[in-house]
């Protein structure tokens, strides 16, 4: 048998440990799929005493990250950190420097950083592996950069927050509180040390990036990917959408279109929101915190990857798969292949498509004073806009401020009307809370 392909382990949390139980439990299988040992030789994380129920006492401890990834008896460096910049990102770095292969889990890292170290990595010759980064355990990274290689893809779309997914179909499933159910996320493991980035939408989008990346064969660009989280959502919402034939969901979606005539070739458009998911659409049935990711490819048809996103165990199982890839593809000599569908270099440059062209129907919630007029004076911004009416729902009394809920569905239409009529009535005292605004999907 080959030697061993040695690791070293950085950040032993939720994803650090699951990856030292899956090595242990699943150790001839591992060896056997892989050609050889994956054997850990050295660890460090924050805390040296804290018991993580794993056994720590075979490898090296090592309180410093960067000089462990330096280390001559390590081949790979594991990195289950987190954040963007800081230690995590000093190690990625130090570590493809040092001509060591990288798998990461790390999502943000990869978001912001991850063409500068693809670069690095080409160039100094190096595996860099980040499965784990974009749903969890699904191979969705592999799936699409290899499995559906031959095709141009021209859309993705995806669930790809399992503590926002869980917080939405619990809610809707038990109508619990949505604080009450953030906790249980976070005590399940699958939130982030700061949640604010699964609620907010941020680590969705930090997905989205990567997967789009991956899928159009594009330049990795975060800082145009639009953002919105669930922290609007009300338990009315969801019962609102669930009376009219929906769910909602976080959805991200990234598409390129052709631009005006004249334009750049193609335009991307990426952006996460709640949306209203018709019950004939594949991603309407993706509960807890599964993930599920759509993707039209023009010879393959629509293909669908879905499983958990999130958790030890999963995301564990991503972790030691990319292990695995590097532990064959290094031992015969062979080069790395490209971190993303082709080498940095020849990653597309592609413009931000501009959202106000998209059409489609829409949910738009409104929190309004219960006094006469109100109604009237809504449905002529809509008129004003060019927006038209498909349904209009005010249901329920009034809260103790006197507030009502005012739901309306649209006709399908140009999402720059919908956004003009929300210009006409900023700042309205009739409005007593910004409106709420979630795109209707298309099965
Ligand atoms: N938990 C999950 O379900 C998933 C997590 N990920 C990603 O995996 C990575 C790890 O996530 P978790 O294991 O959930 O996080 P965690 O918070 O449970 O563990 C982080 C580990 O890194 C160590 N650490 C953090 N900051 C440090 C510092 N400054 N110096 C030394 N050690 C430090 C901590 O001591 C801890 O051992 C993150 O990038 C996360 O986004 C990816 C997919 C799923
Ligand atoms: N916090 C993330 C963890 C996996 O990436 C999530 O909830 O999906
Ligand atoms: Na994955």
């Amino acid at each position: 048998m080959a030697e061993p392909l040695r690791i070293a382990l950085a950040g032993l949390g939720t994803v650090g440990a699951g990856v030292i139980r899956l090595l242990a439990a699943n150790a001839a299988l591992v060896r056997s799929r892989a050609g050889r040992e994956i054997r850990i030789v050295a660890v460090s994380a924050r805390d040296r005493v804290r018991d993580r129920g794993v056994d720590l006492s075979a490898f090296d401890w090592c309180d410093d990250m960067a000089a462990m990834a330096s280390r001559d008896d390590v081949d790979a460096v594991v990195e289950m950190v987190g954040g963007a910049d800081g230690p995590a990102l000093t190690l990625a770095k130090t570590a493809i420097r040092q001509g060591k292969a990288l798998v990461t889990a790390n999502k943000a890292m990869i978001a912001h950083h991850g063409l500068e170290l693809a670069r690095a990595a080409e160039e100094r010759g190096v595996p860099l592996k980040f499965e784990a980064a974009v749903a969890g355990g699904i191979p969705v990274i592999k799936g699409l950069r290899e499995g559906a290689a031959a095709n141009a893809i021209a859309r993705v779309q995806g669930i790809l927050n399992g503590t926002c997914n869980f917080i939405l179909s619990t809610m809707e499933d038990t109508g619990r509180d949505f604080a009450d159910v953030l906790a249980e996320a976070q005590a399940l493991g699958f939130a982030e040390a700061d949640p604010s980035f699964d609620i907010d939408g941020i680590d969705a989008g930090h997905k989205l990036a990567i997967l789009a990346a991956i899928a159009f064969g594009a330049r990795l660009d975060f800082a145009h990917v639009s953002c919105e989280g669930i922290g609007a959502v009300r338990a009315a919402d969801i019962a609102r959408a669930r009376d009219l034939g929906f769910v909602i969901r976080l959805v991200g979606e990234a598409d390129v279109d052709a631009g005006p005539p004249g334009a750049a070739p193609a335009r991307l458009l990426q952006r996460v929101r709640p949306c209203l998911v018709p019950q004939a659409h594949p991603l309407a049935h993706v509960d807890g915190p599964t993930n599920a990711v759509v993707a039209e490819g023009n010879f393959s048809g629509r293909l669908l990857f879905q499983g958990a996103g999130a958790g030890d165990g999963p995301t564990a199982s991503a972790v030691v798969a990319d292990l695995i890839d590097i532990a064959r593809s290094t031992m015969d000599g062979r080069e790395a292949g490209p971190a993303f569908s082709v080498p940095v270099g020849e990653l597309l440059a592609m413009e931000p498509a501009e959202p106000g062209d998209r059409t489609g129907r829409s949910y738009i919630r409104f929190t309004v004073a219960d006094r006469p007029g109100v109604l009237a004076e809504i449905t002529a911004a809509m008129r004003d806009a060019e927006v038209s009416i498909e349904s209009l729902i005010q249901q329920g009394e009034p809260d103790a401020k006197g507030d009502v809920l005012v739901a309306m569905v649209t006709h399908e239409g140009p999402e720059r009307c919908v956004a003009e009529a929300l210009r006409l009535l900023d700042g309205s005292p009739s409005l007593t809370a910004p409106p709420l605004v979630m795109p209707i999907l298309e099965a």
